[in-house]
């Protein structure tokens, strides 16, 4: 991955969030080199940073203006048929669209740097063009949460090598930042081995029309940082991420710190934040990167509760890729259904029936009808809470008994939507360093 000298975050100033729409590839106006110390649009034009996130705002505006409505009634091309079952079972056939090279309007848009030059010649579409997989390319520009030496952004370099990462303030803004085209792909958190789910990213993944691509799990090492020469005894405090302060609250407790625990967006900000106000009685969580890069030293090593403690990460994208059958494949949904949690049970069976694992079962607030009221003459009125429902399988939606396990699943709900059918992360495990059989495991 490409090292950046500590950019700070894109800030949520791009916009309001996106609505159901999509910016077509001639939008790449948008696109912006972002570089640690200025940014320079396509066009040469050279922004320091201020400069750049208020043009983003304006740039943003215009293609909010220039979006077009999603097409409903279905006409959308997708690449396959087993695209348009996808897309049939999302509920919106829009996403994928054939033209990937706007060959008419490469003289109409001399400046779009997408567009093919007339006198070149043209190659024929494979299969590797439809599908907007990792390019492992330099010139990919990943969006995570956090800044230089937060773990999101040691997940985007495996996810995408060579990758430019975009730190970004928020997980929403890295949602926001492919939606623009300031990304193309965002790498975002969704679980970790001790901490559980991060519930902000199952809840944005509804709210926005990101497909996941792809998924990697990544050996969270934590450390405890502190400014040189600041000893264990003088902490006060320690800050962090909430899901690094969860993952190693056993330890700090048998460290015998007494100190404070307090929240922060993101582990290597802690660090920074730490070493920007010269803090001698605080420590942060974080990474051994963090450390270095904001001249931290390491007060502890290793010290999550757990030695094999890990995170996955989902990949995003504006467009799905085409589910395969010669690899392993997961593939993630959302579900709810008017008569609330009894249709749970008939959905999990059709996984069930065709043999098919689930992997994740999750499930969060029904935010457009939190509370179902059930009347019964003889009881009264009962308040039920609404949810919506996640799950993963391992399967491709290449394969006929998913197809026919989510045609299964439509029938017994009222909503459901495929947020991506994508390659399971099979690398090799490697638990972080150390020793934890002597942990208890609660
Ligand atoms: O704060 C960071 O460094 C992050 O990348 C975020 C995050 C998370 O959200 O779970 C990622 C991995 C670790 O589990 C701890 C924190």
């Amino acid at each position: 991955m490409q090292s950046l000298s500590t950019p700070s975050p894109i800030k949520s100033l791009i916009r309001p969030r996106s609505r159901v729409t999509r910016v077509s590839p001639n939008k790449l106006v948008l696109q912006c080199i972002y570089n640690s110390d200025s940014v320079s649009f396509q066009n040469g034009v050279g922004l320091n940073r201020a400069d750049w996130q208020s043009s983003c705002a304006i740039l943003a505006s215009k293609v909010v203006a220039q979006q077009q409505p999603i097409d409903k009634s279905g006409s959308g091309g997708d690449a396959d048929g087993v695209a348009d079952h996808v897309a049939a079972v999302n509920g919106h056939k829009t996403s994928v669209d054939l033209n990937l090279v706007p060959i008419e309007k490469a003289t109409s848009n001399p400046n779009s740097n997408t567009s093919i030059k007339p006198h070149q010649p043209q190659k024929p579409l494979t299969i590797t063009d439809l599908c907007p997989a990792p390019m492992h390319g330099s010139q990919l520009r990943v969006a995570y949460q956090g800044v230089p030496g937060a773990y999101s952004e040691a997940a985007a370099g495996k996810a995408y090598p060579n990758c430019e990462a975009i730190p970004c303030d928020q997980f929403e803004v890295a949602f926001q930042a492919v939606e623009l085209w300031i990304a193309d792909r965002a790498v975002l958190p969704v679980e970790n081995s001790l901490g559980g789910s991060i519930h902000r990213n199952y809840d944005l993944l509804l709210r926005h029309r990101l497909h996941i691509v792809g998924e990697v799990q990544l050996p969270v090492h934590h450390c405890l940082l502190a400014l040189p020469g600041v000893r264990k005894e003088y902490v006060k405090r320690v800050i962090s991420h909430p899901q690094a302060l969860a993952q190693c609250e056993l330890t700090l407790t048998k460290l015998g710190l007494q100190a404070a625990r307090e929240a922060v967006d993101d582990t290597a900000g802690a660090a920074e934040y730490i070493a920007a106000n010269n803090l001698r009685d605080t420590a942060a969580i974080a990474s051994a990167r963090a450390a270095e890069l904001y001249g931290m030293q390491i007060l502890a090593d290793g010290i999550q509760d757990d030695s094999s403690n890990v995170t996955r990460f989902v990949m995003l994208a504006r467009e799905p890729i085409i589910p395969r059958m010669d690899r392993p494949f997961k593939t993630s949904i959302v579900f709810a259904h008017d008569k609330g949690t009894s249709v749970l049970f008939k959905v999990l069976s059709a996984f069930a029936f065709r043999n098919i694992s689930l992997t994740k079962i999750e499930s969060r607030p029904h935010r457009n009808r939190p509370i179902r009221l059930v009347d019964d003459a003889n009881v009264g009125t009962a308040k039920h809470f609404e949810y919506m429902f996640y799950v993963d399988f391992e399967a491709s939606m290449a394969e006929v008994r998913a197809q026919n396990a989510l045609a299964e699943v439509q029938e017994f709900t009222s909503f459901l939507r495929v947020l991506g059918s994508y390659p399971m992360d099979m690398t090799p495990w490697c638990p972080s360093i150390g020793d934890d059989d002597e942990k208890n495991p609660f």
